[in-house]
């Protein structure tokens, strides 16, 4: 008699890997604007559509990361302030030690998204993936770019190959380190681009890598938000031709700490402009040298002599992130071959 085949043992389903838990931080912009009708793609209004509303028009995100959602502020990126930087960057920094985070987005109006992003990268202490992302479409219009952007992010942010790579900027399937990254375009949906080429890309879900930031950042950074109350005033003057010093010495009165000179070209200033600068100088204000140029990149001593000024230069940073740099540094030192060490270093 044949014997009877032993029933197959039944096979236990192993568990599905849960996926990771990803929180959107939404401040604003146009990526939560809503426009009168559908050709309106570029007059409408930003930071409009709440948080909970972009995440259940895009139920696509729930194959990705398992995606909670914080309205942290409702506004347009041009009218952050220091004080904006400084909550996003603690309730970041908090989250990102909550052990149930793996990653976090933050949707964001593009005009400044750099700045904030660059601004995390500098104090925010982790390794896991921080995910800036904006568009340059409200959602209501034809061929908005927001949903496609913000999956993107959510992608980057649950990927466990984003980790340690510092802040990053996802935008019209690029992934950028917010170090780099700048707003070079408006209106087109390219709007943005890193003087040294994105770090990869993202599609479908998946990401591609192709180089990593070489510059200090997040948990290899010397700052940390935890550390700092409030930034100093650090303010910007741009340079152009038949420039007049208004604006600086107009700087100097109020009190400045220290002032970033957006030059032409190699970040060079005009001939009456010197003057005016090392009146500041000797007062205690720091003068750092930057260039208007998108890309633009300073030497040291080239177009001034900076080790007889006592001034900074900005590297490649341009003036808004030289702004930034200057402030958070200025919070620790205000020895000039410190800063310059700085910006050699972020
Ligand atoms: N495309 C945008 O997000 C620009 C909208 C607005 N000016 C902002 O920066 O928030």
């Amino acid at each position: 008699m044949p014997t009877p085949m032993a029933a197959p043992a039944p096979v236990a389903a192993a568990p599905a890997p849960a996926l990771p838990h990803v929180v959107v931080l939404a401040t604003g912009g146009t990526i939560a604007g809503a426009g009168a009708s559908t050709a309106s793609s570029a007059t409408y209004q930003a930071a409009k559509v709440p948080v909970e509303q972009l995440l259940i028009g895009l139920p696509e995100l729930g194959k990705v990361a398992r995606v909670s959602g914080e309205q942290v502020f409702q506004i347009a990126s041009e009218s952050f302030t220091n004080q904006h930087l400084l909550t996003l960057a603690r309730r970041v920094q908090a989250l990102v030690r909550q052990p149930d985070v793996q990653g976090i987005v933050i949707t964001h109006g593009t005009d400044t998204l750099e700045e904030t992003g660059f601004f995390l990268n500098l104090v925010v202490q982790t390794d896991k993936p921080i995910v800036l992302v904006g568009s340059m479409r409200p959602g209501t219009s034809l061929s908005a770019d927001g949903a496609l952007n913000l999956l993107g992010a959510v992608s980057v942010a649950a990927s466990p190959d984003s980790v340690g790579k510092g802040v990053l900027v996802s935008m019209a399937d690029e992934i950028h380190t917010a170090r780099d990254v700048a707003k070079l375009v408006n209106i087109k949906t390219s709007a943005f681009g890193s003087p040294w080429g994105p770090l990869g890309m993202v599609v479908e879900g998946k990401t591609y890598w192709f180089r990593a930031p070489i510059k200090r950042h997040t948990s290899a950074s010397e700052f940390s938000i935890d550390r700092i109350q409030t930034l100093p005033a650090v303010d910007i003057v741009y340079s152009y031709g038949n420039v007049p010093s208004t604006a600086i010495d107009a700087l100097g009165a109020a009190g400045v700490q220290a002032i970033v000179h957006a030059g032409t070209g190699n970040g060079s200033v005009a001939d009456r402009i010197v003057p005016r600068l090392n009146d500041l100088r000797g007062k205690g204000v720091v003068i750092v040298r930057s260039s208007r140029i998108p890309g633009g990149f300073v030497l040291r001593n080239a177009e001034q002599p900076d080790d007889k000024y006592g001034w900074v230069v900005a590297h490649d940073l341009n003036p808004q992130k030289a702004r930034l740099l200057t402030a958070v540094a200025l919070t620790q030192t205000r020895d000039t071959r410190e800063l310059q060490r700085i910006f050699w270093e972020y």
